[in-house]
């Protein structure tokens, strides 16, 4: 007698063999998705193939099957707090901030608003802490932060990539004079009796010609930060050169959304920040928003960004070009890129 008339054994063998694979799938999603399991090794697995878990996981819910848990964090449109897929790692007064702000205006990026300072000083918080500090997002969006110290802190090369080896890493350059006179400036805002520029970017051994010192202070850290070539080779050791976008701070200046579209490219983003987002502020000096996701009308960076600079010695701007010469050369090379820096 037959018990299912109308089911072949071929039908009911595929029937069983689905059923299974279903089982497998929903084992090993339930497993990846406990987030309480946070370790780096996990992390790692977790990242690489969480692109294709979902797969078998969306196909039975359009058949009408129901996960629980799994839904919660995988289907649903609920966002959750992921570590960093792509972080901005430089250089101080580069024009760092303007770079995630303009990169904020994209509706598939969500980022931490202040800098987490992670790999440089609290990395012995761990993951779940670095973790907890960032926006949360949806699947298939990008979480980011910025903290430029990461650029020059020896260990944040090897911290990111036990992270994740796969983040995509930013990086703001901009001719290292300027950098200086830029963070100089920061620093003379709080501190009014700072001894002039150049009077602590040149050291007081030789005098050359003008009566300005001949000799660059390399120890003094805003000429020190400026010398590229280091910290770019400690980056390099860890991470591919295609891993690393450079990104020229004149540029985002002078044309933001030509840069924009690079950072764009570079982050698989479809390209949505373009001219329309941007004007010219002439009173500033620099370009502005026309509206971003916090405000619907016109608005600059914060008063911290765009200062007015001191006027500096022409002699002492010569001697620091001559300065940087060697190092941005060898910086071109290694990057591949002319930044074209006086
Ligand atoms: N759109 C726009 N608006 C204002 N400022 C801009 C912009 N684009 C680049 N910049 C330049 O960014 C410089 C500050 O760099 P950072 O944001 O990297 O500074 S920080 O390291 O986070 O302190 C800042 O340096 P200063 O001019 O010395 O203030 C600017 O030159």
């Amino acid at each position: 007698m037959k018990c299912f008339p109308a089911i072949s054994k071929r039908t009911m063998f595929i029937y069983f063999t689905l059923l299974f694979l279903l089982y497998l799938f929903y084992a090993l999603n339930t497993c990846l998705v406990d987030e309480k399991k946070l370790t780096q090794k996990y992390l790692f697995i977790k990242r690489h193939i969480s692109n294709y878990k979902n797969v078998p996981v969306r196909f039975a819910s359009l058949l009408g099957f129901h996960f629980g848990e799994v839904n919660k964090y995988r289907i649903s449109p609920v966002p959750i707090k992921r570590l960093p897929d792509a972080l901005i790692i430089g250089v101080k007064k580069c024009g760092t901030r303007a770079l995630l702000e303009f990169l904020r205006l994209h509706p598939d990026v969500r980022a931490a608003g202040s800098e987490v300072h992670f790999f440089d000083k609290y990395y012995h918080k761990g993951f779940e802490w670095y973790r907890n500090k960032m926006p949360p997002t949806l699947e298939g969006q990008i979480t980011m932060e910025k903290t430029p110290s990461y650029w020059v802190t020896r260990s944040a090369p090897r911290r990111v990539y036990a992270m994740n080896p796969s983040v995509k890493l930013l990086a703001v350059v901009r001719d290292p004079v300027t950098r200086a006179i830029s963070d100089y400036t920061q620093s003379a805002s709080k501190r009014p009796t700072l001894p002039r520029f150049e009077d602590l970017a040149l050291v007081n051994s030789t005098v050359g010609w003008g009566g300005i010192p001949s000799v660059v202070d390399a120890t003094w850290p805003p000429v020190r930060l400026g010398i590229y070539a280091r910290p770019l080779r400690r980056w390099l050791r860890r991470f591919p050169r295609t891993r690393l976008l450079l990104i020229s701070g004149e540029r985002l200046v002078a044309d933001p959304a030509a840069e924009m579209a690079r950072v764009q490219e570079f982050l698989g983003l479809k390209r949505v920040i373009t001219e329309k987002h941007f004007y010219f502020n002439s009173t500033k000096g620099f370009p502005c928003l026309l509206k971003s996701e916090s405000r619907s009308t016109p608005h600059c960076l914060g008063k911290t960004k765009g200062r007015n600079h001191p006027h500096i010695d022409p002699t002492a701007l010569e001697r620091l070009r001559d300065f940087y010469r060697p190092f941005n050369e060898r910086f071109y090379q290694m990057s591949g890129i002319n930044f074209g820096w006086p």
